[in-house]
């Protein structure tokens, strides 16, 4: 889906946490949103979901029929072919945009497939049933979770539970994938192949990563906030470097070339500033 996030803004509790951001993630491809805690991430993620009306600006998304067929709002940046984002109706936004949302300790009387299968709710026909009753078992199965299936929800793992919201994310086949810190909770090995199936779904991803190596290997893109402002986007390689890392994280930070994949490689030291302070 083709994504345009332009001069977006959000208040919250009398102050700018999202200010003024102009992005166009590549479509189909994974784009890391990346920056320090409180940086504005989630609430960025809320935004290009729709669930959060934005304060300033508009997330733009092509419009569908339904849409195209609404009057514009004065002064509105969109055009009939692309619809701010909160404007869908919630039924078609959820139709085409899935966001995984930081994990929840809800505890729900609900097996893990039933869990997965409320990503289909949308879908369902008048009469409840599902046009695809096999997204739920693909969707399973990319998320490596299908040994899960018929456990119940409330008795899962961390690492477990976050698969399970993948699979519920993957079931809605959004056009557009929104995950918050989605390698939360996972071990090495299943960063690593959920972060290659994103990557190679074809999918348009917005993830927001704290691992830097993590979005140096995978992301297409990155876009880099700091209080609220979007102070970097671009290819991993031209983005993150020892003097932006410095200047977003505070950190020192040596910037390698991994020998087999050419990716970038975020060595830290804690050589730099003082941190007994
Ligand atoms: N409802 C709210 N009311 C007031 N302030 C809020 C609200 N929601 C978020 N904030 C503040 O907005 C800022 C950005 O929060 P946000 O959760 O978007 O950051 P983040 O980059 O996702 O952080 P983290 O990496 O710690 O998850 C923070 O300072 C947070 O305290």
């Amino acid at each position: 889906m083709e994504l345009t996030i332009a001069g977006v803004g959000a208040r919250l509790g009398g102050r700018w946490v999202v200010d003024g951001v102009d992005a166009t993630p590549p479509d189909g491809a994974l784009t890391g949103l990346l920056g320090p805690n409180g940086a504005g991430k989630t609430t960025l993620l809320r935004l290009v979901a729709g669930i959060l009306p934005p304060d300033a600006g508009a997330v733009l998304v092509p419009g569908d029929e339904a849409a195209t067929a609404r009057p514009q709002a004065a002064g509105s940046p969109a055009t009939p072919e692309h619809v701010p984002v909160h404007m869908l109706d919630r039924r078609r936004r959820a139709r085409r945009v899935a966001l995984l949302e930081q994990e929840s300790s809800a505890t729900v009387p609900l097996t893990v497939r039933e869990v997965v299968a409320l990503g289909r709710i949308p879908f369902r026909t008048l009469w409840g049933s599902d046009p695809d009753d096999a997204a739920v078992d693909r969707a399973l199965a990319a998320a490596t979770a299908e040994h899960l299936a018929d456990r119940a929800w409330s008795t899962l793992s961390g690492g477990e539970r976050q698969r399970v919201h993948i699979a519920r994310a993957l079931a809605q086949q959004p056009e557009l994938l929104l995950l918050d810190e989605p390698t939360n909770h996972l071990d090495v090995s299943a960063q690593l192949s959920l972060l290659a199936f994103v990557r190679d779904l074809g999918v348009t991803t917005v993830a927001a990563l704290h691992d830097l190596n993590l979005a140096a290997a995978f992301c297409a893109h990155v876009l880099v906030l700091n209080h609220g402002r979007l102070v970097a986007a671009g290819p991993p390689a031209e983005v993150l470097t020892p003097e932006l890392l410095r200047e977003v994280y505070d950190v020192d930070a040596a910037v390698l070339t991994h020998p087999v994949t050419g990716r970038p490689v975020i060595a830290l030291s804690d050589t730099g500033p003082d941190r007994s302070r």
